[in-house]
């Protein structure tokens, strides 16, 4: 290898909502910690009872979110279910100053943005055993009312036909059955990336070293 280890990839787990991605995340960054830091998007969605400004999201107007995209400062933009949902370059960046691998919330759409501003990405779609499994976690969660089950249903059937359609938009394609199983399948798909991740760290570290020495 050069001298300068590679920089990790950014993750992007895309799938339905309900598929479980939030689930999957968290579970990773129990068995691999400090490895994963998570981008903060941007929307003009309400925050849920319990989310934080600048933590979930950055919680923005119409307006201000327009501006921001007109400025270019979006990677990528999504309008779902009425709501605009957007992912910065320097929400990005800030994580990659951490020494971490980003971790992108996106949607099928986003993907396509991030393949066109080829940015260097992991791209996992989760898919649900079935619609009838995928509906039973949505309800099962009892965080939506009946119309926005549905909304997702209508939106789950399109995301699945897509990366049956279209799966060489995705790096690869797991059905998150059994949670464990799907954070292996990931842990493995990551291994190189956090190998390199290790690099980078020891690199600063040793020539912090020596800065001291
Ligand atoms: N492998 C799994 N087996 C059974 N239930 C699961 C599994 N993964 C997630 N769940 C459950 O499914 C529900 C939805 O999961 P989660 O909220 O993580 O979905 P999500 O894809 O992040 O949704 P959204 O995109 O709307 O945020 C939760 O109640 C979660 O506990």
């Amino acid at each position: 290898m050069g001298a300068a280890a590679a920089a990790p990839r950014c993750l992007v787990l895309a799938g339905p909502s309900g598929v479980g991605k939030g689930t999957v995340l968290a579970r990773l960054s129990q068995v691999l910690p400090d490895v994963f830091g998570f981008s903060v998007s941007h929307t003009t969605r309400a925050p849920r009872p319990g989310e934080c400004d600048g933590r979930e999201y950055h919680f923005v107007t119409e307006e201000e979110f327009q501006r921001a995209r007109a400025e270019g400062r979006f990677l990528e933009t999504a309008s779902v279910h009425g709501q605009w949902y957007g992912t910065s370059w320097e929400a990005i960046e800030r994580v990659r100053r951490t020494g971490r691998i980003c971790v992108l919330d996106i949607d099928v759409q986003g993907v396509r943005s991030i393949r066109a501003a080829k940015l260097p990405a992991l791209v996992v779609f989760l898919r649900p055993p079935s619609m009838a499994e995928l509906e039973r976690r949505l309800r099962g969660r009892g965080t939506e009312d009946e119309a926005k089950i549905q909304r997702r249903l209508e939106t789950a059937a399109e995301e699945l036909r897509i990366a049956h359609e279209e799966p060489s938009l995705f790096d690869a394609i797991i059905e998150n059955q059994d949670l464990e199983e799907t954070c292996a399948q990931l842990r493995k798909l990551l291994d190189e990336d956090v190998q390199a991740l290790r690099g980078v760290r020891e690199a600063g570290a040793a020539s912090a070293a020596q800065r001291t020495s």
